[in-house]
């Protein structure tokens, strides 16, 4: 059945909206009724996609989100898996890298956990490689399509140049590979350092999360053949401890249909995943201790 309709829900609005009705409110009362209207809101989604938290300031990795946004994520997700447990989950908030083994420890623990339906959106990331790239080719970004695996911070973010179709030709190995690669894997903190303390890339990630929002919607709705790169439950590195890596996949209704093989990749691709590789497995390592130690 097509998709019809979209609910919103936001902490803080929900808080001044109801504020704003009724002068006095007791905490236990607000989040009770917030409780109440977020469950309501969630109830037989098909899919949920999860930007809630903390953004980073100049200086802060990804990382430094961890403490703030494991707490929001993982409420989040024990609601999911109580309201709507066979939606498709979509994880922005950042560390994505982390907060996605937490949901699905959470999903594990409820007994309700579906890999195929879990993703970590690092659609950014491609969306950066493209325009980057395109501009040097002097193409439209449209016609530069660029697969980025690995995670979504830093020297986890892999750009491969080398599948860029006919844009491949117009990356330079030496200093212009390095710095189109440093630009994909940093993009995040250039748009940081300009915002100056006023967030972090909130319409890039709002054009991002739309496109692949769609894409997944399209294949729920029956569209073969819709291909997008995200950060996943996946086998593809599990020999080396990393369980979830982002890499083409196919979509269909249920979620993922196929995950994709990286490929031909050129020697220096395969230096850069494999430095991408432990700084992974210390983010994933990381989402499934603090789970453990929740307990
Ligand atoms: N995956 C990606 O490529 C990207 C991820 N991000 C991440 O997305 C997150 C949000 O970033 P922005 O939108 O720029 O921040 P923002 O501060 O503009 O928005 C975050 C919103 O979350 C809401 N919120 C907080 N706790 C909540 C809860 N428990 N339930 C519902 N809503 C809640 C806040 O009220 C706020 O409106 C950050 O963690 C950021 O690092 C941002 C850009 C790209
Ligand atoms: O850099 C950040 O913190 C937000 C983000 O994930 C991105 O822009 O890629």
């Amino acid at each position: 059945m097509p998709t019809t309709s979209l609910r919103w829900f936001n902490q803080t609005q929900d808080r001044l909206h109801r504020s704003g009705r009724r002068q006095v409110m007791s905490p236990l009362e607000y989040a009770t009724l917030s409780l109440r209207r977020l469950e309501k809101a969630l109830e037989g989604a098909d899919v949920i996609v999860i930007p809630a938290g903390v953004p980073r300031k100049s200086g802060m990795t990804r990382d430094d989100l961890f403490d703030s946004n494991a707490t929001i994520v993982r409420d989040l997700a024990k609601i999911t898996a109580k309201v709507a447990p066979k939606a498709h989950m979509l994880i922005i908030t950042n560390p994505v890298n982390s907060m996605v083994p937490i949901v699905a420890e959470v999903y594990k623990r409820a007994g309700v956990y579906d890999a195929k339906k879990l993703f970590g959106v690092s659609t950014l990331d491609a969306t950066r490689a493209s325009t980057f790239l395109s501009g040097i080719a002097g193409l439209h970004p449209s016609e530069v399509v660029v697969p980025v695996v690995g995670g979504h911070s830093g020297i986890t973010i892999v750009p491969l140049f080398s599948q860029a179709a006919s844009a491949t030709k117009f990356v330079k190995a030496g200093e212009q590979y390095e710095k189109l690669v440093h630009r994909v894997q940093f993009g995040g903190d250039e748009v940081i350092k300009a915002k100056d303390g006023a967030g972090s890339a909130t319409l890039g990630m709002a054009y991002a999360g739309a496109v692949f929002t769609n894409s997944l919607l399209r294949a729920i709705n029956g569209e073969n053949g819709v291909k997008e790169c995200a950060y996943i439950d996946s086998p593809l590195y599990r020999e080396r401890g990393v369980t979830f890596f982002a890499s083409p996949i196919s979509l269909g209704k249920n979620g993922v249909d196929k995950i994709h093989s990286i490929g031909d990749i050129t020697t220096e691709e395969q230096k850069l995943i494999d430095a991408a590789l432990p700084e992974l497995k210390k983010n994933i390592d990381k989402g499934v201790s603090w789970m453990t130690d929740c307990l």
